[in-house]
């Protein structure tokens, strides 16, 4: 398996759509190389909102966390957000021709407002474990995703560089890291067996449905 940790491991089991996230059209089409580009670049100006909710929802994990361990974790994936990600993201996209002031003001789809605010609102009115299920769909599927289309050899495909970014050693210890975040909150706050608890049951509906979320934010990229 994919080594992201225990609590990954069994919410990604009981989400009945996850295979349609990592397996979705979208996906296919960037490891085969047959994904439109206008597709593409469509999906990059959604995700470039996506990314600036995803970054506050980070944010407020920190204000959420228990420990400083936990703080760090967030802070860590905030910095990485907004000084490294989401200027890599305006370069990629001023290369393909989309200035930075269309990324924006292009309005945010449906699908896209529908799953950040889901995220911000499971931390608004959540604890700290309800923002982490629903951000762990988000960083551990697109490294499971990743890892995939490498081995299975997307070398030929113009998408390889997104391919090799999220199959990167970097970006693999990152999801081993955020795996392991999320077990050791979960047991200090629901102990040792806490899939006997109610409160499981919650976490995995969390992880489920960003799991759905994320499986529709791939249509973003193939309607016209
Ligand atoms: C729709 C959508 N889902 C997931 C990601 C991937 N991603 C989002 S934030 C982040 C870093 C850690 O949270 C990563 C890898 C994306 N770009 N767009």
């Amino acid at each position: 398996m994919t080594g992201y940790g225990r609590s990954f491991a069994l919410w990604r089991e009981a989400a009945g759509a996850w295979d349609d996230y990592v397996r979705h059209p979208f996906v296919q089409g960037l490891g085969d190389g047959t994904l439109p580009r206008d597709g593409f670049l469509r999906y990059l100006v959604q995700d470039y909102r996506f990314l600036i909710h995803f970054s506050r929802a980070w944010a407020l994990g920190a204000a959420k966390a228990g420990t400083l361990a936990e703080m760090r974790a967030c802070i860590a994936t905030v910095d990485a957000l907004v000084n490294h990600e989401m200027p890599l993201h305006i370069r990629i996209c001023a290369e393909a021709g989309i200035p930075a002031e269309t990324l924006e003001t292009t309005p945010e789809a449906p699908g896209n407002l529908a799953y950040t605010r889901y995220v911000l609102e499971a931390g608004y009115s959540g604890d700290f474990l309800d923002l982490l299920a629903a951000l762990a769909p988000c960083v551990l599927g697109y490294g499971e995703i990743g890892a995939r289309l490498a081995r299975e050899g997307a070398a030929d495909s113009p998408y390889r560089d997104w391919i090799a970014t999220y199959a990167s050693e970097d970006y693999q210890r990152t999801c081993r890291e955020v795996g392991a975040l999320i077990d050791a909150a979960v047991a200090a706050r629901l102990g040792d067996a806490p899939e006997t608890l109610p409160r499981w049951r919650e976490l995995a509906g969390r992880f489920a449905t960003a799991t759905r979320l994320e499986a529709a934010f791939w249509n973003l990229g193939l309607e016209n």
